[in-house]
């Protein structure tokens, strides 16, 4: 396949400082090569840039919302969204790294538009399924989902085409075991697909992910979504929100696989990478060889 990588360096979603360097700190990790190396053709597109520059820094800012950051991620993700769109339009396979979470407003709206029924895997320890109703922090990189699903604030669900871009059936949250409050009840109301790490403890990770792809079997195109804090702290130290009792490298590398293999994948986002909370470079350097598994690696 032909690959866009596409570094998505905003910090905007939350308020630690160095996320806006994983792009680069996973590119650095010989990534266009290995992908290469995998009989891939692939494009590095360089850093999307949006108006605010990549710092959100002490300015942060709640608005009468609550939302932190809001013209600044409504801004990044209207850039990002014309990038996927034009990486799908092409036929291509956008692989974009950020970045917080908040990224995939943009990322997903931009992929969205080009199919009916675009299903999600959203793995992570958590759900970013929050609103600004139910959101404790305000912290925009909590909401991508909900946003996605329509709830929230109108900008952000209106970024690149008006109202939701992926519907509740069409969503399986994996590795799940931070939920806020309000998002355990949003995800029952809705009866969104949701692998708790128990459950994953108890039926294995690669087996669920036969399952969500059986789920999302009407879907015309599957989306993924990676944030590297649904990885044990272990793994990855260098990440904004750890949660212990997490994946492994190992399990995981065995689930993207299961993924590669079935075909269905259009696109992926890898977020959530702060070198500067990192131990050297170990939490860019797992992710540059999980996305290896992401675009067909085998260990034989
Ligand atoms: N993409 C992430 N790392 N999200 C963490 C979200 C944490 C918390 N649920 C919040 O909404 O603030
Ligand atoms: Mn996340
Ligand atoms: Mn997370």
């Amino acid at each position: 396949m032909i690959i866009d990588i596409i570094g998505a360096p905003t910090a905007f979603g939350q308020r630690k400082p160095g996320v806006a360097l994983g792009p680069d700190a996973v590119r650095f990790c010989s990534l266009k090569e290995k992908l290469e190396d995998l009989g891939h053709q692939v494009n590095d597109l360089g850093n999307v840039k949006g108006t605010y520059g990549v710092w959100a820094g002490p300015t942060s800012v709640k608005d009468d919302e609550g939302l932190i950051n809001l013209k600044e991620v409504l801004d990044f993700s209207k850039v990002l969204a014309d990038a996927t769109d034009e990486s799908i339009e092409k036929g291509h396979f956008p692989f974009i790294i950020g970045g917080d979470h908040s990224l995939s407003i943009g990322s997903v709206a931009g992929i969205s538009k080009h199919y009916d029924n675009l299903g999600v895997i959203w793995i992570d320890a958590h759900g970013d399924i929050n609103s600004s109703l139910t959101s404790p922090s305000g912290n925009i990189h909590g909401m991508p989902v909900g946003v996605l699903l329509g709830e929230g604030n109108e900008d952000l669900i209106n970024v690149h085409g008006d109202g939701a871009k992926i519907k509740h059936e069409n969503l399986v949250i994996v590795g799940a075991r931070d939920l806020d409050s309000g998002e355990k009840a949003y995800i029952k109301k809705h009866n969104i697909e949701c692998y708790t790490m128990t459950d994953i403890r108890q039926n294995k990770l690669s087996n669920l992910i036969e399952k969500a792809l059986e789920k999302l079997k009407s879907c015309d195109a599957i989306h993924l979504s990676l944030d590297v804090d649904s990885l044990d702290p272990i793994e990855m130290p260098g990440t904004g929100t750890k949660v212990n009792g997490g994946l492994f490298l190992a399990e995981l590398q065995e689930a993207l696989t299961t993924l590669y293999r079935s075909g269905r994948l259009v696109s992926a986002d890898l977020v959530e990478v702060n070198p500067l909370l990192d131990n050297g470079n170990e939490t860019a350097v797992k992710a540059a060889e999980l996305t290896e598994f992401i675009f067909g690696k085998t260990q034989l």
